[in-house]
């Protein structure tokens, strides 16, 4: 029989009031001593970048600037006599620029997501244990000294000097309404479960313990709630941990429970009863805007745990992802991919995404039963702003400059657990839930463990989920579980051991501590130090491009000696090539300085983007007015018409060049005519010259333009947008193209397109030239674009072709049909050869016994004999009765020989016409299926 459990031996007895109480009050400014700043520089690229991927003109041997190579000669002269040109200072920014352009921008700006696989190497994930942290299993008090003292160790926050927080687990227990198949089940509902009227007591209502003769039973959480309303019990439970996270502690939310109990309503909620998740995430954003003095960075991930596998539900490919620990992360799962986020929306997007790849199935209980555990994380990293803007971002510290300013680094951990559950029919179902059960048990198993004597092994290695969970059960972590029931007396019994569960939780002791980093291994800091070298670099770039324009001015006025003046109009080109690229990398600086500001959030930022409607997610969206006017097109297209305008505008100036020239022709001929004297000479050499100066800088101009604003879309290099148009993600050459993803061509067709490429090497037979390299990429660009659709429709149109077999179609069966009959008239007509050849044996057996009868019968046998021997013989007298014999012989030989070469050409007639009439039908169905393809 059961025993009321009273407070003292059951479970740690908590004052409500305690468990609302505020979360950890202000923690303490960062206590960290300070550690060794790692500097890890920025323009330690992750591939390398090259100037063919830049569009930029490649280096000649002598030169020494970066935009120097299509005047290899003339930059010798300049390096060494008449000009500096972009001198190393200046040179060095450009491709110091580019390099850290190129560094980051492939993963993060088209994709702004973050691999902790990736990241491993110098980014701080997972801080529950750094070093700095206490990673012991705090000594947890006995239930008998806490009934003793009538006190806990829990809520009543104690911040240490360190900030540390040392509290109980947050426990709050949920029973949901009366399902309609329990009040079906049970005849109507009887209540089981009575909660006290300050919510903090839950035990048998007092009719079902008289009803059901059990002995009433007293539990004491922090909070005991009925009902649907997530708002209340997020309030409650939860409201005060994301606080806490935001403010440096780390925090996990779990929703434990029987299956169909309410974990995951209460967890994700629904449209109109938005779960803890979604309201946390909430809370998060109006905890960034609410604060303005501190700058934060959010990433995200999502995992699940199935049969003790644990798979990235944002990236579900990577499956069985594996738990390692070490020092400085603590427990984490690797690799598992993370995401940037900077809205609400933008999150509840991963997260949907996410649950579109878990496992969720129908079961004896629920129609839609979480088969997995899942574990959704948000790492938040925030800092002073005040120290950020004067501290550790500066490029290069000066001495005695202020101390680096530390970034917290806390995370927030929101499980949903697969429920406990009964055998359930469904072969796959039992599996599972073996499986969920088996990892419950141990959770179970770990937790008695913890609030047993100090020093007892824990057996967190047992399951997945314990594993995981272990940093936050053992120590730095806020911890808030909820634990739902089913109000049905069904199942009383899951209730009751989800009840003890919870009683066995609350008395976990945790102790949270805010967690800094001093150095790269937060993003933020990362991001604030390259922000800080590329603001300077682009400082570098204005007052050096200055110097640029200064010196080409000099050169100009210098120009003394007349053998010098055509290299000076060439070194006059140069820099003006030069300071267009130096534009280029400024906007690059510039844009990769804009794209990492947007990812650091402030109450400024996410004030302007909420007050702002959310941005297209697609690159190739356009954004309109009511009235459909274009407002504003995105970079890449805008990119792509610069790029048009720019070629417009090159050939507008071709034909008007054209039709000077034509005019300048025409009026030479006139005059000619008219027979007055003209210089035609003169007027061909003009004819015939080349385009004015002037028009060549401008096609240089547009040439490097082009090649800049076409830059970002071809050198996505792996960061491919499969939505973009096939021509955009071919890129000039590069690997995207090379490896053609998804043109669905076959090896060989690779083949071919590689050899396509294989003339890449023609440059040197032309004229070195920027705009006859830009050309000629171009126009390989063109033909390869080509190559592939060319490929891509021939393979379609195969396909095509093949999907439908002739074979099925009306018109094949009907000649088949027909080609059976004559074939049977065909073998009639040999039957007819073979009884007419048999009559003329016959015929010749009779002249032969007529022949060996004597009297008549003897001519008859030796006209017979003949016959049969090919040629019948025929006598001088055609009135005897065998030549008149042989004669009708011969006639019906006559006759059947016609007979059977009508019968054959006639045959042969036919089955022309049928091959004729086949071989048109298939014309046919092949120009009907090239119609209805296309
Ligand atoms: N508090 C509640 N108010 C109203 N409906 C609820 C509540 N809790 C649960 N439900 C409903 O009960 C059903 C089962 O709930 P849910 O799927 O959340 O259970 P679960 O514990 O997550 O189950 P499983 O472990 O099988 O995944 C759902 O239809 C859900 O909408």
């Amino acid at each position: 029989m059961l025993q009321r459990p009273t407070p003292s031996t059951q479970l740690a007895p908590q004052h409500p009031s305690r468990a609302t109480s505020p979360g950890p009050s202000t923690p303490s400014a960062s206590p960290a001593p300070p550690t060794t700043i790692q500097r890890t520089t920025m323009l330690a690229t992750p591939r390398p970048i090259t100037r063919q991927n830049l569009q930029l003109p490649k280096p000649t041997a002598g030169t020494t600037g970066a935009a120097t190579a299509a005047t290899a000669p003339i930059a010798a002269v300049s390096t060494t006599a008449t000009s500096p040109g972009l001198g190393p200072t200046i040179m060095n920014n450009i491709r110091r620029g580019i390099a850290a352009v190129k560094s980051t921008s492939s993963s993060l700006i088209d994709k702004p997501q973050h691999s902790l696989d990736h990241a491993s190497a110098d980014v701080t994930l997972s801080p529950p244990s750094t070093a700095s942290m206490n990673n012991s299993r705090p000594a947890s008090p006995s239930p008998q000294s806490q009934a003793a003292t009538g006190t806990t160790t829990g809520t009543s926050s104690s911040p240490s000097t360190t900030g540390a927080k040392t509290e109980n687990v947050t426990v709050t227990v949920r029973i949901r309404p009366f399902s309609s198949s329990e009040l079906r089940a049970a005849g109507g509902p009887t209540e089981v479960w009575d909660v006290s009227d300050d919510g903090s007591k839950i035990g048998y209502a007092d009719d079902y313990a008289v009803q059901a003769r059990r002995a009433p039973v007293e539990y004491i959480f922090d909070h005991a709630l009925t009902g649907s309303d997530n708002e209340e019990i997020y309030n409650s439970s939860v409201k005060n941990l994301v606080q806490s996270a935001m403010e440096g502690y780390n925090g996990t939310v779990f929703a434990y429970g029987q299956t169909s109990s309410g974990k995951t309503y209460t967890m994700s909620g629904n449209e109109t009863q938005p779960g803890i998740t979604p309201r946390a995430i909430e809370d998060i954003f109006k905890y960034i805007r609410e604060n303005p003095d501190r700058e934060f960075l959010l990433r995200v991930s999502y995992l699940e745990i199935y049969n003790e596998s644990i798979r990235d539900l944002l990236s579900p490919e990577a499956i069985d992802l594996k738990i390692h620990e070490d020092r400085r992360r603590g427990v984490y799962v690797s690799p598992l991919k993370e995401e940037i986020v900077t809205t609400p929306s933008q999150v509840m997007r991963i997260i949907e995404r996410g649950n579109d790849q878990r496992h969720v199935s129908a079961t004896d209980f629920n129609a839609h039963s979480s088969r997995s555990h899942s574990i959704f994380q948000i790492v938040i990293e925030s800092r002073d702003r005040s120290a950020a803007s004067s501290g550790s971002s500066t490029p290069r510290k000066p001495a005695g400059a202020k101390p680096a300013a530390a970034v917290r680094v806390s995370q927030l951990n929101l499980i949903d657990l697969a429920g406990s559950e009964k055998a359930t029919s469904n072969e796959e179902r039992r599996k599972e839930g073996a499986f969920i059960n088996k990892s419950l048990l141990t959770l179970g198993t770990v937790i008695s463990k913890l609030t047993e004597e100090k020093g007892a092994h824990i057996p967190y290695r047992d399951s997945k989920l314990t594993r995981i969970l272990q940093s936050s059960l053992n120590g730095n972590a806020r911890v808030s579980v909820i634990c739902t029931i089913s109000p049905s007396s069904l199942n009383v019994e899951e209730s009751n051991n989800t009840l003890k569960f919870a009683a066995r939780v609350k008395k976990v002791v945790t102790k949270a501590q805010t967690n800094s980093v001093m150095d790269d291994k937060a993003l933020l800091e990362k991001y604030r130090r390259e922000i800080s070298e590329l603001k300077a670099q682009l400082m570098a770039t204005v007052s050096n491009g200055s110097d640029v324009i200064g010196v080409g001015g000099d050169n100009n006025a210098g120009g003394k000696q007349a053998e010098l003046s055509t290299l000076l109009e060439k070194e006059r080109l140069k820099h003006e090539e030069e300071m267009l690229e130096m534009n280029m990398v400024r906007n690059a600086l510039k844009e990769r300085i804009d794209h990492l500001t947007t990812l650091i959030l402030t109450s400024q930022s996410i004030n302007t983007k909420s007050a702002a409607p959310e941005r297209p997610i697609s690159r190739y969206t356009v954004e309109t007015s009511a009235d459909g006017t274009v407002l504003e097109f995105p970079k890449e297209i805008e990119s792509r018409l610069a790029h048009k305008d720019a070629l417009v505008k090159q050939l507008k100036s071709e034909v008007e060049m054209q039709q000077e020239k034509m005019a300048l022709m025409r009026v030479a001929i006139e005059k000619t005519l008219k027979g007055e004297s003209v210089d035609l000479e003169k007027t061909l050499v003009k004819v015939l010259e080349d385009p004015p100066r002037e028009k060549l800088l401008n096609e240089k101009r547009a040439s490097i333009m082009s090649a800049h604003s076409l830059e970002p879309i071809s050198e996505t290099g792996n960061n491919v947008d499969i939505t973009a148009p096939r021509s955009i993600q071919l890129g000039k050459g590069d690997k995207a193209a090379r490896s053609l993803p998804n043109a669905g061509l076959t090896g060989d067709d690779n083949k071919s397109y590689l050899n396509l490429n294989e003339d890449e090497n023609e440059d040197d037979d032309l004229l070195d030239t920027p705009w006859n390299r830009e050309e000629l990429r171009n126009l390989r660009q063109v033909k390869r674009e080509l190559e592939v659709v060319v490929v891509a429709q021939t393979k379609k149109l195969e396909d095509v072709l093949n999907s439908v077999p002739f074979e099925d179609s009306d018109e094949f069966r009907d000649m088949v049909i027909e080609m059976e009959e004559q074939r049977e008239e065909i073998v009639t007509l040999k039957e007819e050869r073979e009884r007419l050849r048999m009559k003329v044996t016959e015929l010749k057996n009779t002249i032969r016994r007529m022949e060996q009868g004597g009297s008549s019968s003897t001519s008859l046998s030796s006209d017979a004999a003949d016959m049969t021997s090919g040629s019948l013989g025929r006598s001088t007298d055609p009135g005897t009765p065998v030549n008149a014999k042989i004669k009708e012989l011969e006639m019906i030989a006559q006759k059947e020989r016609r007979l059977r070469m009508d019968e054959q050409a006639r045959s042969m007639g036919r089955i022309d016409s049928l091959e004729a009439k086949l071989t048109m039908l298939k014309a046919e169905l092949s120009v009907y299926k090239l119609a209805a393809y296309e």
